[in-house]
């Protein structure tokens, strides 16, 4: 496959660890474009991966295979309107917005090739993981131009109907913000426990990894792995009761419900 030239519409934190992600896979500067409102945004984007940057969006699109629209949900209306004549039919639209539907894009841009996703911010360090719908326009060669994007930041995986975008955004989307949470609360009983704070973080984080690392390249469940930790009548075994008695699934199961129901609360408020 040829390096397809790819336009990113708004230049901030994701645009950022995707073009990086590109970057460092060897994709060329030539390759890449960026436009955004901001001229410190531009500028940083530019001075960092050597790409073209420009202040206007239809600009940035001119000749490129790949539109990604990188810009906050609330934006997306005003700026799909004002790009829509612009943009020439075999172009794909690849969604980095949480909450905007397919047929809401379709709707401002017209019938087009059209991949939604939902990354997360742990592909700032190639260690991300997105989940893609790809609308019945987007053709063998787009889907791999997509999947080629995505995978250069971490884990792409493909799903058959859109509505489980609000099940992705619900659990690794914003996924990273409930580790950071048990990371804070685990940081902080420590250091009541009488940890110094660092050495309180430091053991949490690395816990962290570890309890990652080995989640994934084990050939047994989470459940196994805990239960190998959990010695009968022991310490772990303690931990876990008072976990369990406090609900802690039925409150997992909650937060995560409560994400996806915005997610699709989001489509409808910003998608009309
Ligand atoms: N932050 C997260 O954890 C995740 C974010 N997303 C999605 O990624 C998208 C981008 O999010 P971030 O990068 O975090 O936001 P950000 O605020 O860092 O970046 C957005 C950029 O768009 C620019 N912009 C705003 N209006 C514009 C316009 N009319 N024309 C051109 N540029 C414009 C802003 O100046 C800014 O640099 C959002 O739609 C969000 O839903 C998806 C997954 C995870
Ligand atoms: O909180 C949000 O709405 C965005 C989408 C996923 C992560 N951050």
């Amino acid at each position: 496959m040829t390096t397809p030239r790819i336009a990113f519409i708004g230049a901030g934190n994701m645009a950022a660890s995707l073009i990086g992600g590109m970057r460092a896979q060897g994709v060329g500067a030539e390759s890449i474009r960026a436009s955004d409102r901001g001229a410190e945004q531009r500028e940083k984007i530019s001075a960092q991966y050597g790409i073209d940057v420009f202040a206007s969006n239809a600009e940035a699109i001119n000749g490129v295979d790949v539109i990604v629209l990188s810009i906050k949900p609330q934006a997306m209306k005003e700026v799909c309107l004002d790009l829509a004549p612009h943009i020439k039919d075999g172009q794909l639209i690849v969604s980095i917005a949480a909450g905007i539907s397919s047929a809401s894009l379709a709707n401002w841009l017209g019938e087009r090739a059209i991949v939604r996703c939902m990354p997360n911010t742990p592909a700032l360090l190639r260690q991300g993981v997105s989940g893609l719908y790809a609308n019945p326009q987007v053709s063998a060669e787009q889907r791999q131009q997509a999947e080629q994007l995505l995978s250069a930041v971490g884990l792409a995986l493909w799903l058959d109907e859109e509505h489980l975008i609000d099940a992705v955004t619900a659990v690794s989307g914003s996924g990273p913000a409930y580790f950071f949470l048990l990371i804070e609360a685990m940081t902080a009983a420590g250091e009541k426990l009488g940890l110094p704070r660092e050495t309180a973080e430091k053991l949490t984080q690395q816990t962290a990894l570890g309890a990652a690392q080995m989640a994934i390249a084990s050939d047994v469940d989470a459940a196994e792995l805990r239960r190998r930790v959990t010695s009968p009548a022991g310490t772990t075994e303690a931990a876990i009761k008072t976990f369990q008695a406090g609900g802690f699934e039925a409150l997992v199961d909650a937060a995560l419900n409560a994400a996806a129901q915005r997610s699709a609360e989001l489509a409808e408020q910003l998608g009309k």
